[in-house]
């Protein structure tokens, strides 16, 4: 029998810390993202997400840890590394007289070099700009675009390269819903379709819940939770709200195994049973419960909330 042998992860974080001056922000932050994976990386404002972030980019030298993206310390990688790894910052704010066309154009010459029979670089700028819904804005001066669109654009420079690991800090702040849905369609079809895998920060838990294989959350200085959504919601929200109508009275019920009390309810009362619904807890209820445990004092045991 053949043993298979553990991929090596694409992002492997040990003991990583990181100071401002006094300020220690991340005090020993331990994970990892594999192949293939929609990680989400949560946390209050100032957890120190982007700061987690840009050490993997290679932007930031940490205080202090193992760090290795790709089998390489990004602190001491070079342009072949670079070209494998995608980054949407906060805003393009250059080349403002230029068109979208022109810039990723422009951009993609950079990936060329690094293309290989494999995976072949960069991506084809038509397909891209119609990825992102750019089509009609193509040959309009970057300047004069709306924010949302220019977002947009952030997200094909980040992608261009068709990198294989993709870094994508608050994606979504302020696109609009048709540009948030769009944007999701396009992290899983990168996702399913590419193979990329992405590590992104968000405040929107829906859109969490939805994107992330796995989800990670920071809390003073560390990663207090990493699991699945649906396992970090059983884990600490723990019950099930069962709700139903019998015989025109209101009744509910909290389970942690709803499936085998709504089977009883069924085997009890039949078609009597009326208006059923199920509610799991929220991943915005783990969240807020689990932010609300380590402001307490009270450290979740890590191995428990795992997938
Ligand atoms: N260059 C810097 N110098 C000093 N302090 C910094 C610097 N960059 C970040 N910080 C501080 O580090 C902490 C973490 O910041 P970071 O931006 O990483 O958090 P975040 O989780 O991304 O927050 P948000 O959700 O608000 O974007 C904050 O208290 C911030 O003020």
């Amino acid at each position: 029998m053949t043993r298979e042998v553990p991929e090596q992860p694409v992002v492997r974080v040990r003991g990583l810390r990181m100071s401002y001056g006094a300020h220690e922000v991340l005090t020993g932050v331990d994970f990892d993202v594999h192949s293939g994976e929609v990680v989400c990386l949560l946390g209050p404002n100032g957890a120190g997400k982007t700061t987690t972030i840009e050490v993997l980019e290679g932007f930031r030298l940490p205080s202090a840890g193992d760090v290795e993206v790709l089998g390489t310390d990004p602190a001491r990688a070079g342009d072949a590394w670079r070209a494998r790894v995608g980054v949407v910052l906060q805003s393009w704010r250059d080349h403002g007289r230029w068109t979208p066309r022109r810039l990723l154009t422009q951009l993609g010459g950079f990936y060329r070099p690094y293309s290989t029979s494999t995976h072949p670089r960069p991506y084809d700028v038509d397909w891209l700009l119609d990825t992102v819904g750019l089509t009609d804005d193509a040959d309009r001066r970057i300047a004069t675009l709306s924010g949302g669109r220019r977002r947009r654009l952030d997200v094909a420079v980040g992608i261009i390269g068709r990198p294989e690991l993709l870094f994508l800090d608050e994606p979504t702040a302020g696109f609009d819903p048709q540009a948030r849905r769009d944007f999701h369609d396009l992290v899983h079809r990168l996702s399913d379709l590419e193979g990329t895998s992405i590590l992104l920060t968000t405040h929107d838990l829906a859109e969490a819940e939805r994107l992330a294989d796995r989800i990670l959350i920071l809390a003073g200085g560390r990663i207090v939770a990493d699991g699945s959504a649906e396992a970090l919601t059983r884990r600490v929200a723990g019950t099930s709200e069962v709700r139903w109508r019998l015989h025109g009275e209101r009744f509910v019920h909290a389970t942690d195994q709803p499936t085998s009390f709504v089977r009883q309810l069924f085997e009890q009362h039949g078609d009597e049973v009326a208006d059923l619904e199920v509610r799991r807890a929220s991943l915005e209820d783990t969240y807020i419960a689990m932010v609300a445990q380590h402001e307490a004092g009270v450290r979740p045991q890590l191995e428990e909330v795992a997938r």
